[in-house]
């Protein structure tokens, strides 16, 4: 065992319970180099729960240990030796028997995560079509492209799986994924060791750079400024970038106005909440994969109850499937019920007609009595509408409940506020920004 993860495991066992360590940690196989530590995970069930779940603490207590970041990849297999290159690689010339090995190039992309197990629906196609234009055109379609929206909805997956794309149909094609934190933490550390140049020259060199979450660089001065300047040096000479945000970038605070601007020039697109037919279609894919027997119904019952993000329908599923392994029962519709009581009366709890006004009504800076009046001015009057759409969606009220709660309005007036409404989240990004925040803090 890798003695770097054998000392990690060693500081989790204080953190975490005995029957998580050995259901989801001990299983790993360890391998760790100068690029960072590699974990390789059983199945692709586990790897998604050590993700999920471990992997921050897992960097926090590498960074304990080092003193400095250190990346970790996780993938299905295992840390045995790969077997030595097939004859016909061999034998090719330029694998020449004296030639020194090669270190093979890092590129941290997550084979699991394709175009193939990412569930298309309207609040992805756009997305999906915009990384699947690039990983197949590289440097050429849209440069960079920026994929934003909350969290757990598959940027991640979408950017990873248009790296892996760019490696099918070129395997010389150098793609390198980092979250942002890493870019920083290699930054940090090339600092550290004065060596800056061999940072540049790490991430110019590749065909395609994506970096995950850059909100993370708001208010780290140096790091925007090294940025910009690879950013450049990679646009000029048409290598792709790709990129994630969890809001339009122009809405992060203490992002330089001039990277602000470079990340406008390809192509930005909104990647939205599924709705219930996708978070539904979305679970029984999952559970297809990870090989876990779960019927309509019960997708149905989660797509419906859990709204916040496909993070959060997953996590549910996994918790379903160790269950249901440990007790050796079928996953029906009761069993979820009563083994995700908490969870589903958790997210429940925040969705009721009294609890949606009061969070609209901050969210806009109005008075709650306001709110509920009669007054038509448009200050008061766009809010109430949001708050009606928002009762109509997330809840089981009918038109005519939600009407009587907002001061005994018609229901006429509830279903032009929820047609209104919609037509503005198409069309204005503003509206929908608004929209998607008070969903998540409704539903997160
Ligand atoms: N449309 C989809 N089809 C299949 N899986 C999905 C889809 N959307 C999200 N997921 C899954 O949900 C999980 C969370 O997605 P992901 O990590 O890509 O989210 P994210 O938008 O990058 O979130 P964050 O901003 O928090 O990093 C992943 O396991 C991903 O595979």
């Amino acid at each position: 065992m890798s003695d770097l993860w054998r000392r990690c495991l060693e500081r989790l066992e204080g953190d975490l319970s005995a029957e998580d360590l050995h259901t989801w940690l001990m299983p790993l196989q360890a391998r760790d180099d100068a690029n960072g530590l590699q974990l390789f995970a059983p199945n692709s069930y586990t790897l998604d729960t050590v993700r999920g779940r471990y992997l921050q603490q897992i960097e926090a207590v590498l960074l304990q240990l080092g003193g400095k970041p250190c990346p970790v990849r996780l993938e299905v297999g295992s840390s045995a030796v790969r077997p030595a290159p097939s004859a016909k690689t061999a034998a090719a010339p330029r694998a020449a028997a004296t030639a020194a090995p090669v270190p093979a190039f890092t590129h941290n992309l997550d084979p699991h995560y394709t175009f193939e197990t990412f569930v298309e629906g309207k609040s992805n196609q756009l997305g999906k079509a915009a990384a699947m234009q690039v990983a197949t055109n590289p440097g050429r379609a849209y440069n960079p492209l920026l994929l934003y929206g909350g969290t757990g909805l598959g940027k991640t997956h979408l950017m990873h799986a248009a790296g892996n794309l760019m490696r099918e149909r070129n395997p010389d094609c150098k793609v390198l994924y980092l979250r942002s934190e890493q870019f920083v933490g290699s930054m940090i550390e090339a600092l550290r060791a004065k060596s800056m140049d061999e940072f540049k020259r790490r991430f110019r060199s590749v065909d395609a750079l994506l970096i995950d979450d850059i909100q993370f660089f708001a208010g780290k001065d140096t790091t925007q400024e090294e940025f910009f300047h690879t950013f450049n040096a990679l646009f000029e000479s048409k290598q792709q970038i790709i990129l994630t945000c969890d809001r339009y970038p122009k809405e992060v605070d203490k992002l330089e106005p001039r990277l602000k601007s470079r990340l406008g020039w390809g192509l930005s697109v909104a990647i939205e909440p599924p709705d219930f037919e996708t978070r539904a279609a979305i679970l029984l894919a999952k559970a297809h994969e990870k090989g876990v027997a779960v019927d309509e119904n019960v997708a149905m019952l989660l797509a419906k109850r859990i709204r916040s993000n496909v993070r959060d329908l997953e996590g549910a599923l996994n918790t379903l499937a160790a269950r249901a392994n440990f007790y050796g029962k079928p996953i029906t519709t009761d069993f979820a019920e009563e083994t995700l009581r908490d969870l589903l009366a958790t997210h429940a709890q925040a969705i009721t007609i009294p609890n949606i006004q009061k969070i609209t009504a901050e969210y806009f800076n109005v008075r709650l009595q306001d709110l509920l009046s009669k007054r038509r001015v448009r200050s008061l009057a766009r809010p109430r509408q949001i708050a009606m759409t928002l009762s109509k969606e997330l809840t089981e009220h009918s038109l005519p409940e939600i009407g009587e709660a907002f001061g005994g309005r018609d229901h006429t007036t509830v279903m032009h506020a929820c047609k209104t409404i919609r037509k503005f989240i198409e069309t204005d990004t503003r509206m929908r920004q608004d929209w998607e925040q008070l969903i998540r803090t409704l539903t997160g």
